[in-house]
């Protein structure tokens, strides 16, 4: 399978978001990764509906939604609303996360779970069959902008070893320092969708920037 990229837009310039979102329509990402910060759950706050309002009024590529806030469940369905296409809650933030799942896809999106830094695979194995995608955060959550964890490949790969064992048919999605030299690697240690922020909107030229991870 090809691999996919995910933009991430809490790089982006705020102030220009509309041509923001529109050069990311305009390159050969795939998806566009819509950070959620609750100051609770991270140690930082990023933006809420009105802006992912915003973005969906001009984007032409899915909305992939990655939610680092306490009590998920009780906005599903106002992301649901809000255009989100894949809605990803993490495992650390949620008591009854199978159930969550089922709410996120009774809402007819795609149900994605992320892992901090500090958790193992391993408590993905009984939900592995559930979820649409699995976020391996590669750095601690909460900023852009920050170095990528080398321990992410050896967790690729073992969680490649629990979806192919189970049957399930998850993809694996790496978030956070994601830039041009580990991509590749992740590629082979079994990445599906690659999240870039700061190395995309960072660059001098973004769309040609995307275009190169995309082609790796
Ligand atoms: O979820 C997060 C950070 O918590 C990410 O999606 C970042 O937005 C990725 O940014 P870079 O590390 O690529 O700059
Ligand atoms: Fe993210």
């Amino acid at each position: 399978m090809d691999t996919l990229i995910a933009p991430s837009v809490l790089a982006a310039d705020f102030a220009n978001l509309q041509s923001e979102i529109e050069l990311i329509n305009d390159s050969t990402a795939d998806l566009i990764h819509v950070d959620i910060m609750d100051g609770v759950f991270v140690p930082n706050i990023s933006f809420g509906f009105p802006v992912v309002d915003a973005i969906k009024k001009h984007a032409q590529k899915p909305l992939d939604v990655h939610l680092m806030i306490v009590n998920p469940d009780q906005y599903l369905k106002a992301f649901k609303a809000a255009g989100a296409e894949t809605i990803t809650v993490h495992l650390e933030a949620c008591q009854h996360l199978h159930r969550t799942v089922q709410a996120i896809h009774e809402l007819d999106c795609k149900a994605g779970v992320a892992i901090n830094p500090h958790t193992n695979v391993e408590l993905l194995r009984d939900i592995i069959r559930e979820l649409d995608t699995v976020i391996i955060m590669s750095v601690n959550p909460g900023f852009g902008g920050q170095e990528f964890i080398e321990h992410t490949y050896e967790k690729v790969r073992n969680l490649k070893a629990i979806i192919t064992a189970s049957g399930s048919s998850a993809k694996i999605e790496i978030d956070g320092g994601v830039n041009m030299e580990n991509a590749y690697k992740l590629i082979d240690a079994g990445a599906d969708i690659l999240v870039a922020g700061s190395f995309v909107f960072n660059a001098e030229d973004p769309k040609a920037t995307i275009a190169k991870l995309k082609e790796l």
